[in-house]
């Protein structure tokens, strides 16, 4: 992965800890909103991402490319792959048992991706510093173990929940997340 010195962890980052409350391993990790487009099953052509977490550290995530999602003509938009890597990043949110935003995003394509391809995803956390998440991700064509497609680098940036009573619709938020404080 090429990737910035905004992505990398800085000495002194620590790996995180399981955190009580969070997904177990084995977990399912359901869709943070209905109408997300890349996880929510009601959004009519969204990326239909599920997840899982298979040890309580790492996110795993499949996606199939479908014809709402392209760029060139039978392939996938890069857009469209690049929220497919925020997503399966972004879910590590469940297993951090904090709320982060995206910060900075970073995308290495390495393949070109066929509609109707399924892409395996896979997401972890290389170390917390403060508010930052440093985390990674990647893209696999047709298996878990196929031919990586995409890379991406992340930084997150914890935020509390008046960021989405701010920004976003809050009573939508706290309903879909009960276990977070709402009112810190
Ligand atoms: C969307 C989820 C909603 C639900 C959340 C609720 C519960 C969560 C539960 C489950 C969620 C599960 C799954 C979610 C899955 C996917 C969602 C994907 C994630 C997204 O799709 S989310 C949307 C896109 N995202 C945004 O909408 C962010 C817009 N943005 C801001 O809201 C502010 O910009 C913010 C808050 C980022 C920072 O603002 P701030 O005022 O709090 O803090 P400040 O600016 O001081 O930054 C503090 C330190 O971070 C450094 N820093 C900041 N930004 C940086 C950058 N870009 N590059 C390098 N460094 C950066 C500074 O340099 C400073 O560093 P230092 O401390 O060293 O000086």
């Amino acid at each position: 992965m090429t990737r910035s010195s905004l992505t990398t962890p800085p000495p002194g980052a620590n790996l995180p800890e399981a955190q009580p409350g969070a997904p177990s391993p084995g977990s399912a990790l359901v869709s943070h909103y209905d109408q997300c487009f890349a996880c929510g099953p009601a959004h009519p052509t969204g990326l239909h991402l599920t997840a899982r977490t298979p040890d309580g550290a790492t996110v795993e995530a499949e996606f199939t490319v479908g014809e709402a999602h392209q760029g060139a003509p039978r392939l996938a938009h890069g857009g469209v792959l690049a929220t497919a890597m925020d997503e399966v990043i972004g879910m590590s949110v469940y297993l951090l048992h904090k709320p982060y935003v995206t910060g900075r995003l970073e995308t290495d394509y390495l393949l070109p991706v066929p509609v109707g391809t399924t892409l395996h995803l896979r997401a972890w956390c290389n170390g917390i510093a403060g508010r930052k998440a440093y985390l990674e991700a990647e893209g696999r064509i047709g298996a878990p173990d196929g031919p990586v497609a995409v890379r991406a680098a992340a930084l997150f940036i914890e935020v509390n929940m008046e960021h989405f009573a701010k920004h976003a619709d809050l009573a939508v938020t706290a309903a879909d997340h009960q276990d977070y404080e709402v009112n810190p």
